[in-house]
């Protein structure tokens, strides 16, 4: 037993005996009774402050302690791979009141989703021009080029009346072509990180549909490491006068959108569509397709319009959610990072307390190349991510679903004959068909899966197409559940 003696500095008294802090409370000797007073009132503040510290660090600890049994749900995969638009599905189905309230922050990102492929359109019709206007099948085959047969070419029209409708759909589109910078300053609020990438591709916190609001919702932004702070708010003024610009770019589009609209159905751009010379991504053809709708007065984008509108994740945004099964409310937490390689290195802070994650795969991109990686295929690209991801030793114990996402796309692109073996040579002769094509896809990534599973965890794999609501809403459902599954078990044994 160890015997302890009082410090020889402590003389005291009996009533005082062990307690070395009695002498600092005595009243001081000779104490008025206005000193008494005063002396009374500091130590009840002093009490005060002290029980509501205590009374803060017993919630920090609840909340610690809750926040373990939190679900925590991280969205990976390459950009471009659907994590944001599946983001905003999840956001529909358990929080739809913050994606009202977002709504009309959408339209620029619409407008910036329009005028850039319009420019597109333009630098392809000048980079074939010098050859045939009339006949892009004159041209030298590029690296995309597949030799799909012509099938509505009209070689009669005269190429220099082309030219000439193109040149005057130019002059008229120039106004609209002139906000582009703008447009890309308001959405990445003046961020020079965000600047727009060759493609056209503008780098964006995830959360910046909120910038200039008076609160967040429940969305935080990335910030373990300090790798992200916190998004920039602008002022007051500055939101007046980017609204001032939306409203201009309305205007604009408004007073041309027949000139977007012959553009986009000039039988010279459709050619060039059709040789795939002119390849524009999935948002840019949705929202041309829809530019009478989107370019009306007082317009206001559709849930569905939400879904489709494109806009790069930088960093990690947080998203939380309460969801509701069998009585018990649990907390989520879904992490939606930037997927861009430069992006990457901010994931791994989130791995270690992650319980699922949910790897997305885009099927559709077996003929597109990395953005940040030209020599890249995206599928290769994904594979390799995958086997990073499978094999990463913080995420062992990570509930594992694989998404093979834009299966509409993909299905889009075989019925126009794209052909799968033209950049995937192992497909070889198999059929060029959607079945063939995406057995073939999953029986790759279930592959990479069985050669890294050293903890023997399922892998729970859907076909998706997360632009599509009741589909997707059906797939999340079914994910919850089976996380909840495992959430419930692993809550039984603690
Ligand atoms: N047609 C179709 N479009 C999709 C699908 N999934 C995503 N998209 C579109 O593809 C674009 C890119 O999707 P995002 O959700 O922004 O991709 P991301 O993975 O968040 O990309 P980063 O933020 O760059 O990592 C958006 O315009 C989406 O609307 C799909 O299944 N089908
Ligand atoms: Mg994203």
């Amino acid at each position: 037993m160890l015997r302890t003696s009082r410090p020889p500095s402590v003389h005291s008294t009996n009533t005082e005996l062990g307690d070395p802090f009695s002498a600092h409370l005595r009243p001081p000797p000779g104490e008025t009774e206005p000193d008494r007073q005063l002396r009374l009132q500091q130590e009840a503040e002093a009490k005060r402050i002290s029980d509501s510290i205590d009374e803060e660090l017993k919630q920090d600890a609840k909340r610690i302690s809750k926040r373990k049994q939190d679900v925590k749900l991280l969205l990976l995969g390459q950009a471009e791979s659907g994590k944001s638009t599946l983001q905003k599905q999840f956001q529909l189905m358990y929080n739809p009141n913050s994606l009202e309230e977002e709504r009309l922050s959408w339209r620029p990102v619409v407008y910036y989703n329009i005028v850039r492929p319009i420019r597109r359109i333009f630098e392809v019709v000048d980079a074939y021009a010098e050859l045939d206007y009339d006949d892009p099948e004159s041209v030298i085959g590029t690296p995309d080029s597949v030799g799909i047969g012509s099938s509505s070419g009209d070689h009669s029209i005269d190429s220099t009346t082309a030219e000439r409708e193109i040149s005057t759909l130019r002059l008229r589109l120039s106004p609209l072509l002139t906000t582009e910078a703008s447009l890309a300053e308001r959405l990445s609020g003046g961020n020079a990180a965000a600047a727009p990438s060759a493609k056209g591709n503008l780098l964006v916190r995830s959360g910046w549909q909120l910038l200039g609001k008076g609160k967040r919702d429940r969305t935080s932004y990335g910030g373990r490491n300090s790798l992200d702070a916190a998004p920039r708010r602008s002022d007051d003024s500055g939101k007046a006068d980017t609204d001032k610009l939306i409203e201009e770019v309305a205007a604009i589009l408004s007073a041309c959108k027949d000139d977007v609209r012959e553009l986009w159905e000039h039988h010279h751009v459709r050619k060039l569509r059709e040789k795939r010379r002119l390849r524009l991504e999935e948002w840019a053809e949705f929202f041309l397709d829809n530019i009478t709708r989107v370019s009306s007065s007082g317009y206001i984008p559709t849930t569905d319009d939400i879904l489709h509108a494109r806009i790069q994740t930088m960093g990690v945004a947080e998203h939380i959610f309460d969801m509701s099964l069998h009585g018990r409310t649990v907390t989520w937490h879904l992490y939606d990072v930037g997927g861009a390689r430069g992006q990457r290195h901010t994931w791994v802070p989130y791995f270690d307390d992650a319980s699922a994650i949910i790897f997305m795969a885009p099927v559709s991109a077996f003929d597109q190349y990395l953005e940040e990686d030209p020599r890249t295929n995206r599928i290769d690209d994904s594979l390799q991510l995958f086997t990073n991801i499978c094999s990463h030793r913080l995420l062992k114990h990570a509930h594992l679903v694989l998404f093979l996402n834009k299966t509409d796309v993909l299905q889009a692109k075989i019925a126009r004959g794209v052909r799968v073996n033209k950049y995937i040579t192992s497909y070889g002769d198999r059929p060029n068909e959607f079945d063939s094509v995406v057995n073939y896809f999953r029986a790759h990534f279930t592959q990479v899966h069985k050669r890294n599973n050293e903890s023997m965890r399922v892998l729970y794999t859907h076909l998706t197409s997360v632009v599509d609501k009741k589909a997707t809403h059906s797939v999340i459902t079914n994910v919850r559940d089976s996380i909840f599954r495992v959430y419930l078990q692993s809550a039984a044994l603690v």
